[in-house]
């Protein structure tokens, strides 16, 4: 039988590469490691990526493994799922691999201006009621801003229409420049080595018959981001008025 979530926590809580930071402690104890990360968890000077709402962490390991020549750190709030990969990269050994339980809203609390070189996001939440809420939106755009490098790279990877429609009018309407954009990515022969890993919701919504979109663009510093002002059909899939929960629980 599988751990419980108690001994999952109380693991958590002895792993060395594990930060847990909710919003009730990081008010009363500043984050002391903002802008030393390299210097003092990692123990060096490479480029550092997140992956932001990243669950069981599989890209966070995953890319992990491959380049061992930067660092990956995971950041959610459910301790639970984030064990799951904090527990397979520590008994990998792997020195280049960190998760930080947090909430996203507050990531600029964590790193340093120019301290991230890059930024993943794996099936976020689509948020279809609230745009601020939304991992993609402009609220979290300019925070991301804050400590992410000039023009550093976003990934967006998705089975929701929702999410990668205001995705790409957000990224059009404020003219950030795309990458790479497809509506199928695993029939776009895009597909290789790093967009191919599979977290455990794509799994789920591939084995439903979804295609999965991926979206990659820079995000400069300058210039001011505004709203798009678009309606955009929802998911049907998908339950709008419990969208604070994920997709799949919510789902019909
Ligand atoms: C749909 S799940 C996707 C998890 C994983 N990336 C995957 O693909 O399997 C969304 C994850 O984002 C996390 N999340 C959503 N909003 C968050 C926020 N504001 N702060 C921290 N975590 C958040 C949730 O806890 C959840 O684990």
């Amino acid at each position: 039988m599988g751990k419980g979530k108690l001994a999952k926590f109380a693991d958590m809580r002895d792993y060395p590469h594990v930060f847990e930071y909710p919003y009730s402690v990081v008010d009363d104890v500043p984050f002391d490691m903002k802008g030393h990360w390299g210097e003092r968890f990692f123990k060096n000077d490479r480029p550092i990526v997140l992956e932001l709402g990243c669950g069981r962490g599989e890209y966070t390991v995953g890319l992990g493994r491959l380049f061992p020549e930067k660092n990956f750190i995971g950041v959610d709030i459910k301790g639970a799922r984030m064990w799951t990969g904090a527990t397979e990269s520590l008994q990998a050994g792997m020195t280049n691999v960190a998760f930080l339980r947090t909430q996203i809203e507050i990531i600029d609390r964590f790193f340093a201006p120019g301290e991230v070189s890059e930024i993943w996001l794996t099936f976020s939440d689509p948020q279809m009621k609230k745009a601020t809420k939304r991992l993609t939106s402009t609220y979290f755009m300019e925070r991301y801003r804050r400590f992410l490098v000039d023009g550093g790279l976003v990934h967006l990877k998705t089975d929701s229409n929702f999410m990668f429609t205001y995705t790409r009018y957000m990224v059009e309407h404020n003219h950030l420049p795309v990458e790479v954009m497809t509506e199928d990515l695993y029939h776009s022969g895009l597909a290789d080595e790093i967009l191919g890993i599979r977290t455990y919701y794509e799994q789920q919504w591939l084995d439903r018959g979804f295609n999965i979109k991926y979206l990659r663009f820079r995000l400069p510093h300058e210039g001011t981001l505004t709203e798009p002002d678009v309606e955009i059909e929802l998911d049907d899939y998908r339950s709008y008025n419990r969208s604070k929960r994920s997709g799949l629980q919510t789902s019909k």
